[in-house]
C-alpha cells in the first residue's frame, strides 16, 4: 500500500510524517516504522509523526523514534504544530496530546513555534552533570571543548552505562555561557548524534537557570542545527511556565510503498 507523506525539519531535527486521521497507517508495524526512518532504504528522519483525531484534543501526536521505541519529542511536536496548521486542523494555537500527556502551543507571525512544556519537579545534579526529565530523559554534561568532542562515542558510553542500558537516556553535553548555551545530542532511539533535540535544549536550559541560580528568563540554546530559546519560572519544587521556542519547516513530501 502506498502511503502519502511530508517531512518536515525543525532546527534540523527531521521528522516523517503522515496525516494518520483515517488510519491509514498501522502503527503496531515496527519494521515499517523502522524502514520509513531509514535513511538509505526509506524516506530517512530522526523519527516518525502520526496526527490522529482525539476527542477534546485538536489532535494526538505520536511520536517514534528510528528503532521504533516511543517517548515525547519537543521538535516534533513543534513540526507537528505547523503540519497541523497546514493540514486546516489548527489555525494559530493548538491543545494537543502526545506521549506524556496534554501540551498547548501557538504559531507566531514569523512561524515560529511555542511549545508548553510540562512543568520540571525533578532535578537531579551532581559532579558536572545533570539528569533532569523533560518529556524524555536527559543527561547533561558540561564540556568545555564542543567542537572537537566526539559525541557518538561519549554519549553512547552514558547511555549503555549500568544505570542507563536497560531504559536508555538521551546524552547532551553542554558548554555554559553567562547569555546562552551550546548543545550537542547525542539521542537514544537514534542511537547518535542528532543536530538538535526539543527536550534536550529545554533540560539543558534549566540546568544553566539552575547552575546561575536564575528564578525566571529566556535563554537562546545554540544546536548544531541552529537556535531555539527555552523560557522558565522557577518554583519551590523546580520549573513551571515551561516554553520551547524556535522554527519548525516543511522540506518536501512523497508517498512511500509499506
Ligand atoms: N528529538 C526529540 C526527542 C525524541 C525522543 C528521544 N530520542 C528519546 O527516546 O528519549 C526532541 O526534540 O525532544
Amino acid at each position: 500500500m502506498k502511503i502519502p507523506f511530508f517531512k518536515y525539519q525543525g532546527t534540523g531535527n527531521d521528522f516523517v510524517m503522515i496525516d494518520n486521521r483515517i488510519n491509514l497507517f498501522d502503527k503496531t508495524n515496527i519494521s515499517a516504522i523502522q524502514h520509513l526512518c531509514d535513511r538509505r532504504f526509506g524516506i530517512g528522519s530522526d523519527g516518525l509523526i502520526l496526527i490522529e483525531n482525539l476527542p477534546d484534543f485538536d489532535f494526538n501526536m505520536v511520536f517514534f523514534n528510528p528503532d521504533g521505541s516511543q517517548s515525547f519529542c519537543g521538535n516534533g511536536s513543534r513540526c507537528a504544530v505547523a503540519f497541523a496548521k497546514f493540514l486546516g486542523i489548527i489555525d494559530n494555537q493548538a491543545y494537543f496530546n502526545s506521549t506524556d500527556g496534554e501540551h498547548e502551543a501557538w504559531v507566531s507571525a514569523n512561524g515560529d513555534i511555542s511549545l508548553k512544556m510540562h512543568d520540571v519537579k525533578l532535578i537531579e545534579k551532581g559532579d558536572g552533570y545533570y539528569f533532569i526529565n523533560t518529556g524524555s530523559p536527559h543527561y547533561i554534561k558540561e564540556e568545555t571543548n564542543l567542537k572537537e568532542l566526539d559525541v557518538v562515542s561519549e554519549g553512547r558510553e552514558i547511555r549503555y552505562n549500568d544505570r542507563f542500558k536497560e531504559e536508555g537516556t538521551n546524552v547532551n553535553f553542554v558548554k555554559y555561557n553567562q547569555e546562552s548555551l551550546d548543545i550537542r545530542t547525542y539521542e537514544r532511539g537514534v542511537e547518535g548524534e542528532t543536530l538538535s533535540c526539543g527536550t534536550g535544549v529545554t533540560a539543558a536550559a534549566l540546568s544553566w537557570a539552575d547552575k546561575f541560580k536564575l528564578s525566571a528568563g529566556k535563554v537562546d540554546v545554540n544546536a548544531q542545527g541552529g537556535k531555539l530559546s527555552v523560557g522558565f519560572k522557577r518554583n519551590e519544587n523546580g520549573f513551571n511556565d515551561i516554553w520551547l521556542i524556535g522554527p519548525a519547516q516543511y522540506v518536501f513530501k512523497g508517498e512511500i510503498e509499506v
